[in-house]
């Protein structure tokens, strides 16, 4: 690939901050000070589903690849969101911000929040993973690239807003700023260099807007759910 054709892939990957669920209502009253204890709580725990899926669709990825370098850096993902041992790693961070943000463990873990188009966007993430050319389900984990601006702005929200939520419950947001830049740094090098064909390249940004549309429906259910 020419670096011209590269370049404009990656802008073109790029482009999709447009379509990013940042600029979700929801996420635009959350960040506003705007939410309810109750719309936090619920965006919360039914968000966890997604935490809880994401090494279930990584998994899925290192089934399908056959690159052992790949594999290789692609599966620190699973350790950093199911950690080594009890106690670590993203799901359980997650779960002390439900925590510290009033819920009990049990009530997020036995999914009795969950609503069920959260639960059918996630289910449709894993699904694309575990169907599709692995280097699909790479680029549609790109959204990643968008993802650090939020955190920072959501870390910053809380703090601000919802004292009500204990800080150190915020440990996953902070963990992230540095894990996505990596993760996504990673996956723009696979899909740029195993995205040869324009066609390649026109699948790798249609699974892009695929992810897109996944977080924007995950947002619309919860928004549904939780009514101002
Ligand atoms: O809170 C967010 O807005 C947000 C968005 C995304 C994303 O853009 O997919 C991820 C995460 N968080 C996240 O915490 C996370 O671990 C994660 C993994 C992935 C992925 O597709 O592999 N996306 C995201």
């Amino acid at each position: 690939m020419t670096a011209t054709l590269q370049n404009d892939f990656v802008a073109t990957l790029r482009a999709h901050s447009q379509r990013y669920h940042d600029q979700h209502p929801f996420h635009v009253r959350m960040n506003a000070g705007e939410c309810s204890r109750r719309q936090l709580q619920g965006w919360i725990a039914n968000r966890f589903y997604y935490q809880e899926n994401i090494p279930r669709k990584d998994a899925a990825i290192l089934a399908n690849c056959p690159d052992v370098e790949v594999r290789r850096r692609w599966i620190r993902r699973i350790l950093d969101h199911d950690g080594r041992t009890d106690g670590e790693g993203g799901i359980e961070a997650w779960l002390r911000l439900g925590e510290a943000a009033g819920l009990t463990r049990e009530e997020i873990v036995d999914h009795r929040h969950l609503v069920p188009g959260v639960r059918f966007a996630v289910d449709a993430y894993v699904n694309f993973a575990r169907t599709r050319p692995w280097v699909e389900a790479v680029a549609s984990s790109l959204t990643e690239l968008f993802a650090p601006d939020l955190m920072a702005e959501r870390l910053v929200a809380f703090e601000r807003w919802y004292a009500w939520i204990e800080p150190g419950g915020l440990a996953y947001f902070r963990a992230r700023l540095e894990q996505a830049p990596r993760d996504c740094e990673h996956a723009l090098e696979v899909v740029t260099e195993y995205c040869r064909s324009a066609e390649d390249r026109s699948r790798a940004v249609d699974a892009l807007s695929f992810k897109c549309d996944v977080l924007w429906s995950l947002m619309d259910a919860i928004d549904n759910a939780y009514p101002e």
